[in-house]
């Protein structure tokens, strides 16, 4: 499902370069991702998802090679395949939190939010307990409200490839493991893979296998 080989990262102006020589999901499989802060968790979500891309080395999903396409077609990858959860949830603020949910529809290719799509998006918001918030917007919400409200719209649409990037990281003990349940149901339903960064090491036991990025070469200051 992902294949990265000799992957080499700068963020333009930035210090910090990440070094994957190989990494290899294959396609059902549910992996962790852990590791200091600052090692390049989050930028490799992104390169995965073609949101950011290498500087050099390849980055394959199924069998499309997300580093050698242009801009258009990474994003027409990701409305397709992918459902990102963001650290930071990314929600769009003059959006409710139901037309947050169905946002995927918008952007994907030939398809239109119908009523089937609402009564989607509807009983993944209540099976993540958000009954009675879909119609506020986001800034009306929790942080753990919203980090649901993301965790819907990066399921709504059934996504090849699950990235969630600490999709529980602000859920109280009971939230986290039903959100979590959630997760692996949705993604196993559909044979998605599901590549997750966690700092949580308790629900590490969950996944087939677990990343770590202590293990991979990043360096800051400039040195090699
Ligand atoms: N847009 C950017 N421009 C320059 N440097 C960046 C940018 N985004 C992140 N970095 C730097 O890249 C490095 C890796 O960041 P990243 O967010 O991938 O780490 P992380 O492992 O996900 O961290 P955390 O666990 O704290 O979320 C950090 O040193 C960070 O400061």
């Amino acid at each position: 499902m992902i294949r990265i080989e000799n992957l080499s990262f700068s963020y333009p102006g930035g210090d910090f370069r990440l070094e994957i020589p190989r990494l290899t999901l294959e396609p059902g499989e549910k992996v962790a991702v852990v590791g200091p802060s600052g090692t390049g968790k989050t930028t490799l979500l992104n390169l995965i998802a073609g949101i950011s891309v290498p500087t050099s080395g390849s980055v394959r999903v199924d069998d499309q090679t997300v580093s050698d396409m242009n801009d258009a077609a990474r994003r027409a990858l990701r409305a397709a395949k992918i459902g990102f959860v963001f650290q930071d949830f990314a929600l769009l603020e003059y959006l409710s939190a139901r037309e947050n949910i169905l946002f995927p529809y918008r952007i994907a290719a030939g398809i239109r939010i119908d009523a089937r799509a609402r009564t989607r998006a509807e009983q993944l918001a209540l099976s993540c307990g958000l009954e009675g918030k879909l119609d506020r917007r986001p800034g009306a919400l929790s942080q753990g409200e919203q980090q649901r409200v993301a965790l819907c719209r990066a399921l709504v649409m059934n996504p090849r490839l699950v990235l969630a990037d600490e999709a529980t990281g602000n859920l109280d003990p009971a939230n986290k493991t039903a959100i979590l349940d959630l997760m692996f149901a949705r993604s196993s339903d559909h044979g998605a893979t599901l590549l997750a960064v966690t700092h949580d090491h308790a629900l590490l036991p969950r996944f087939d296998r677990v990343i770590d990025f202590s293990d991979f070469r990043q360096s800051q200051g400039g040195a090699a």
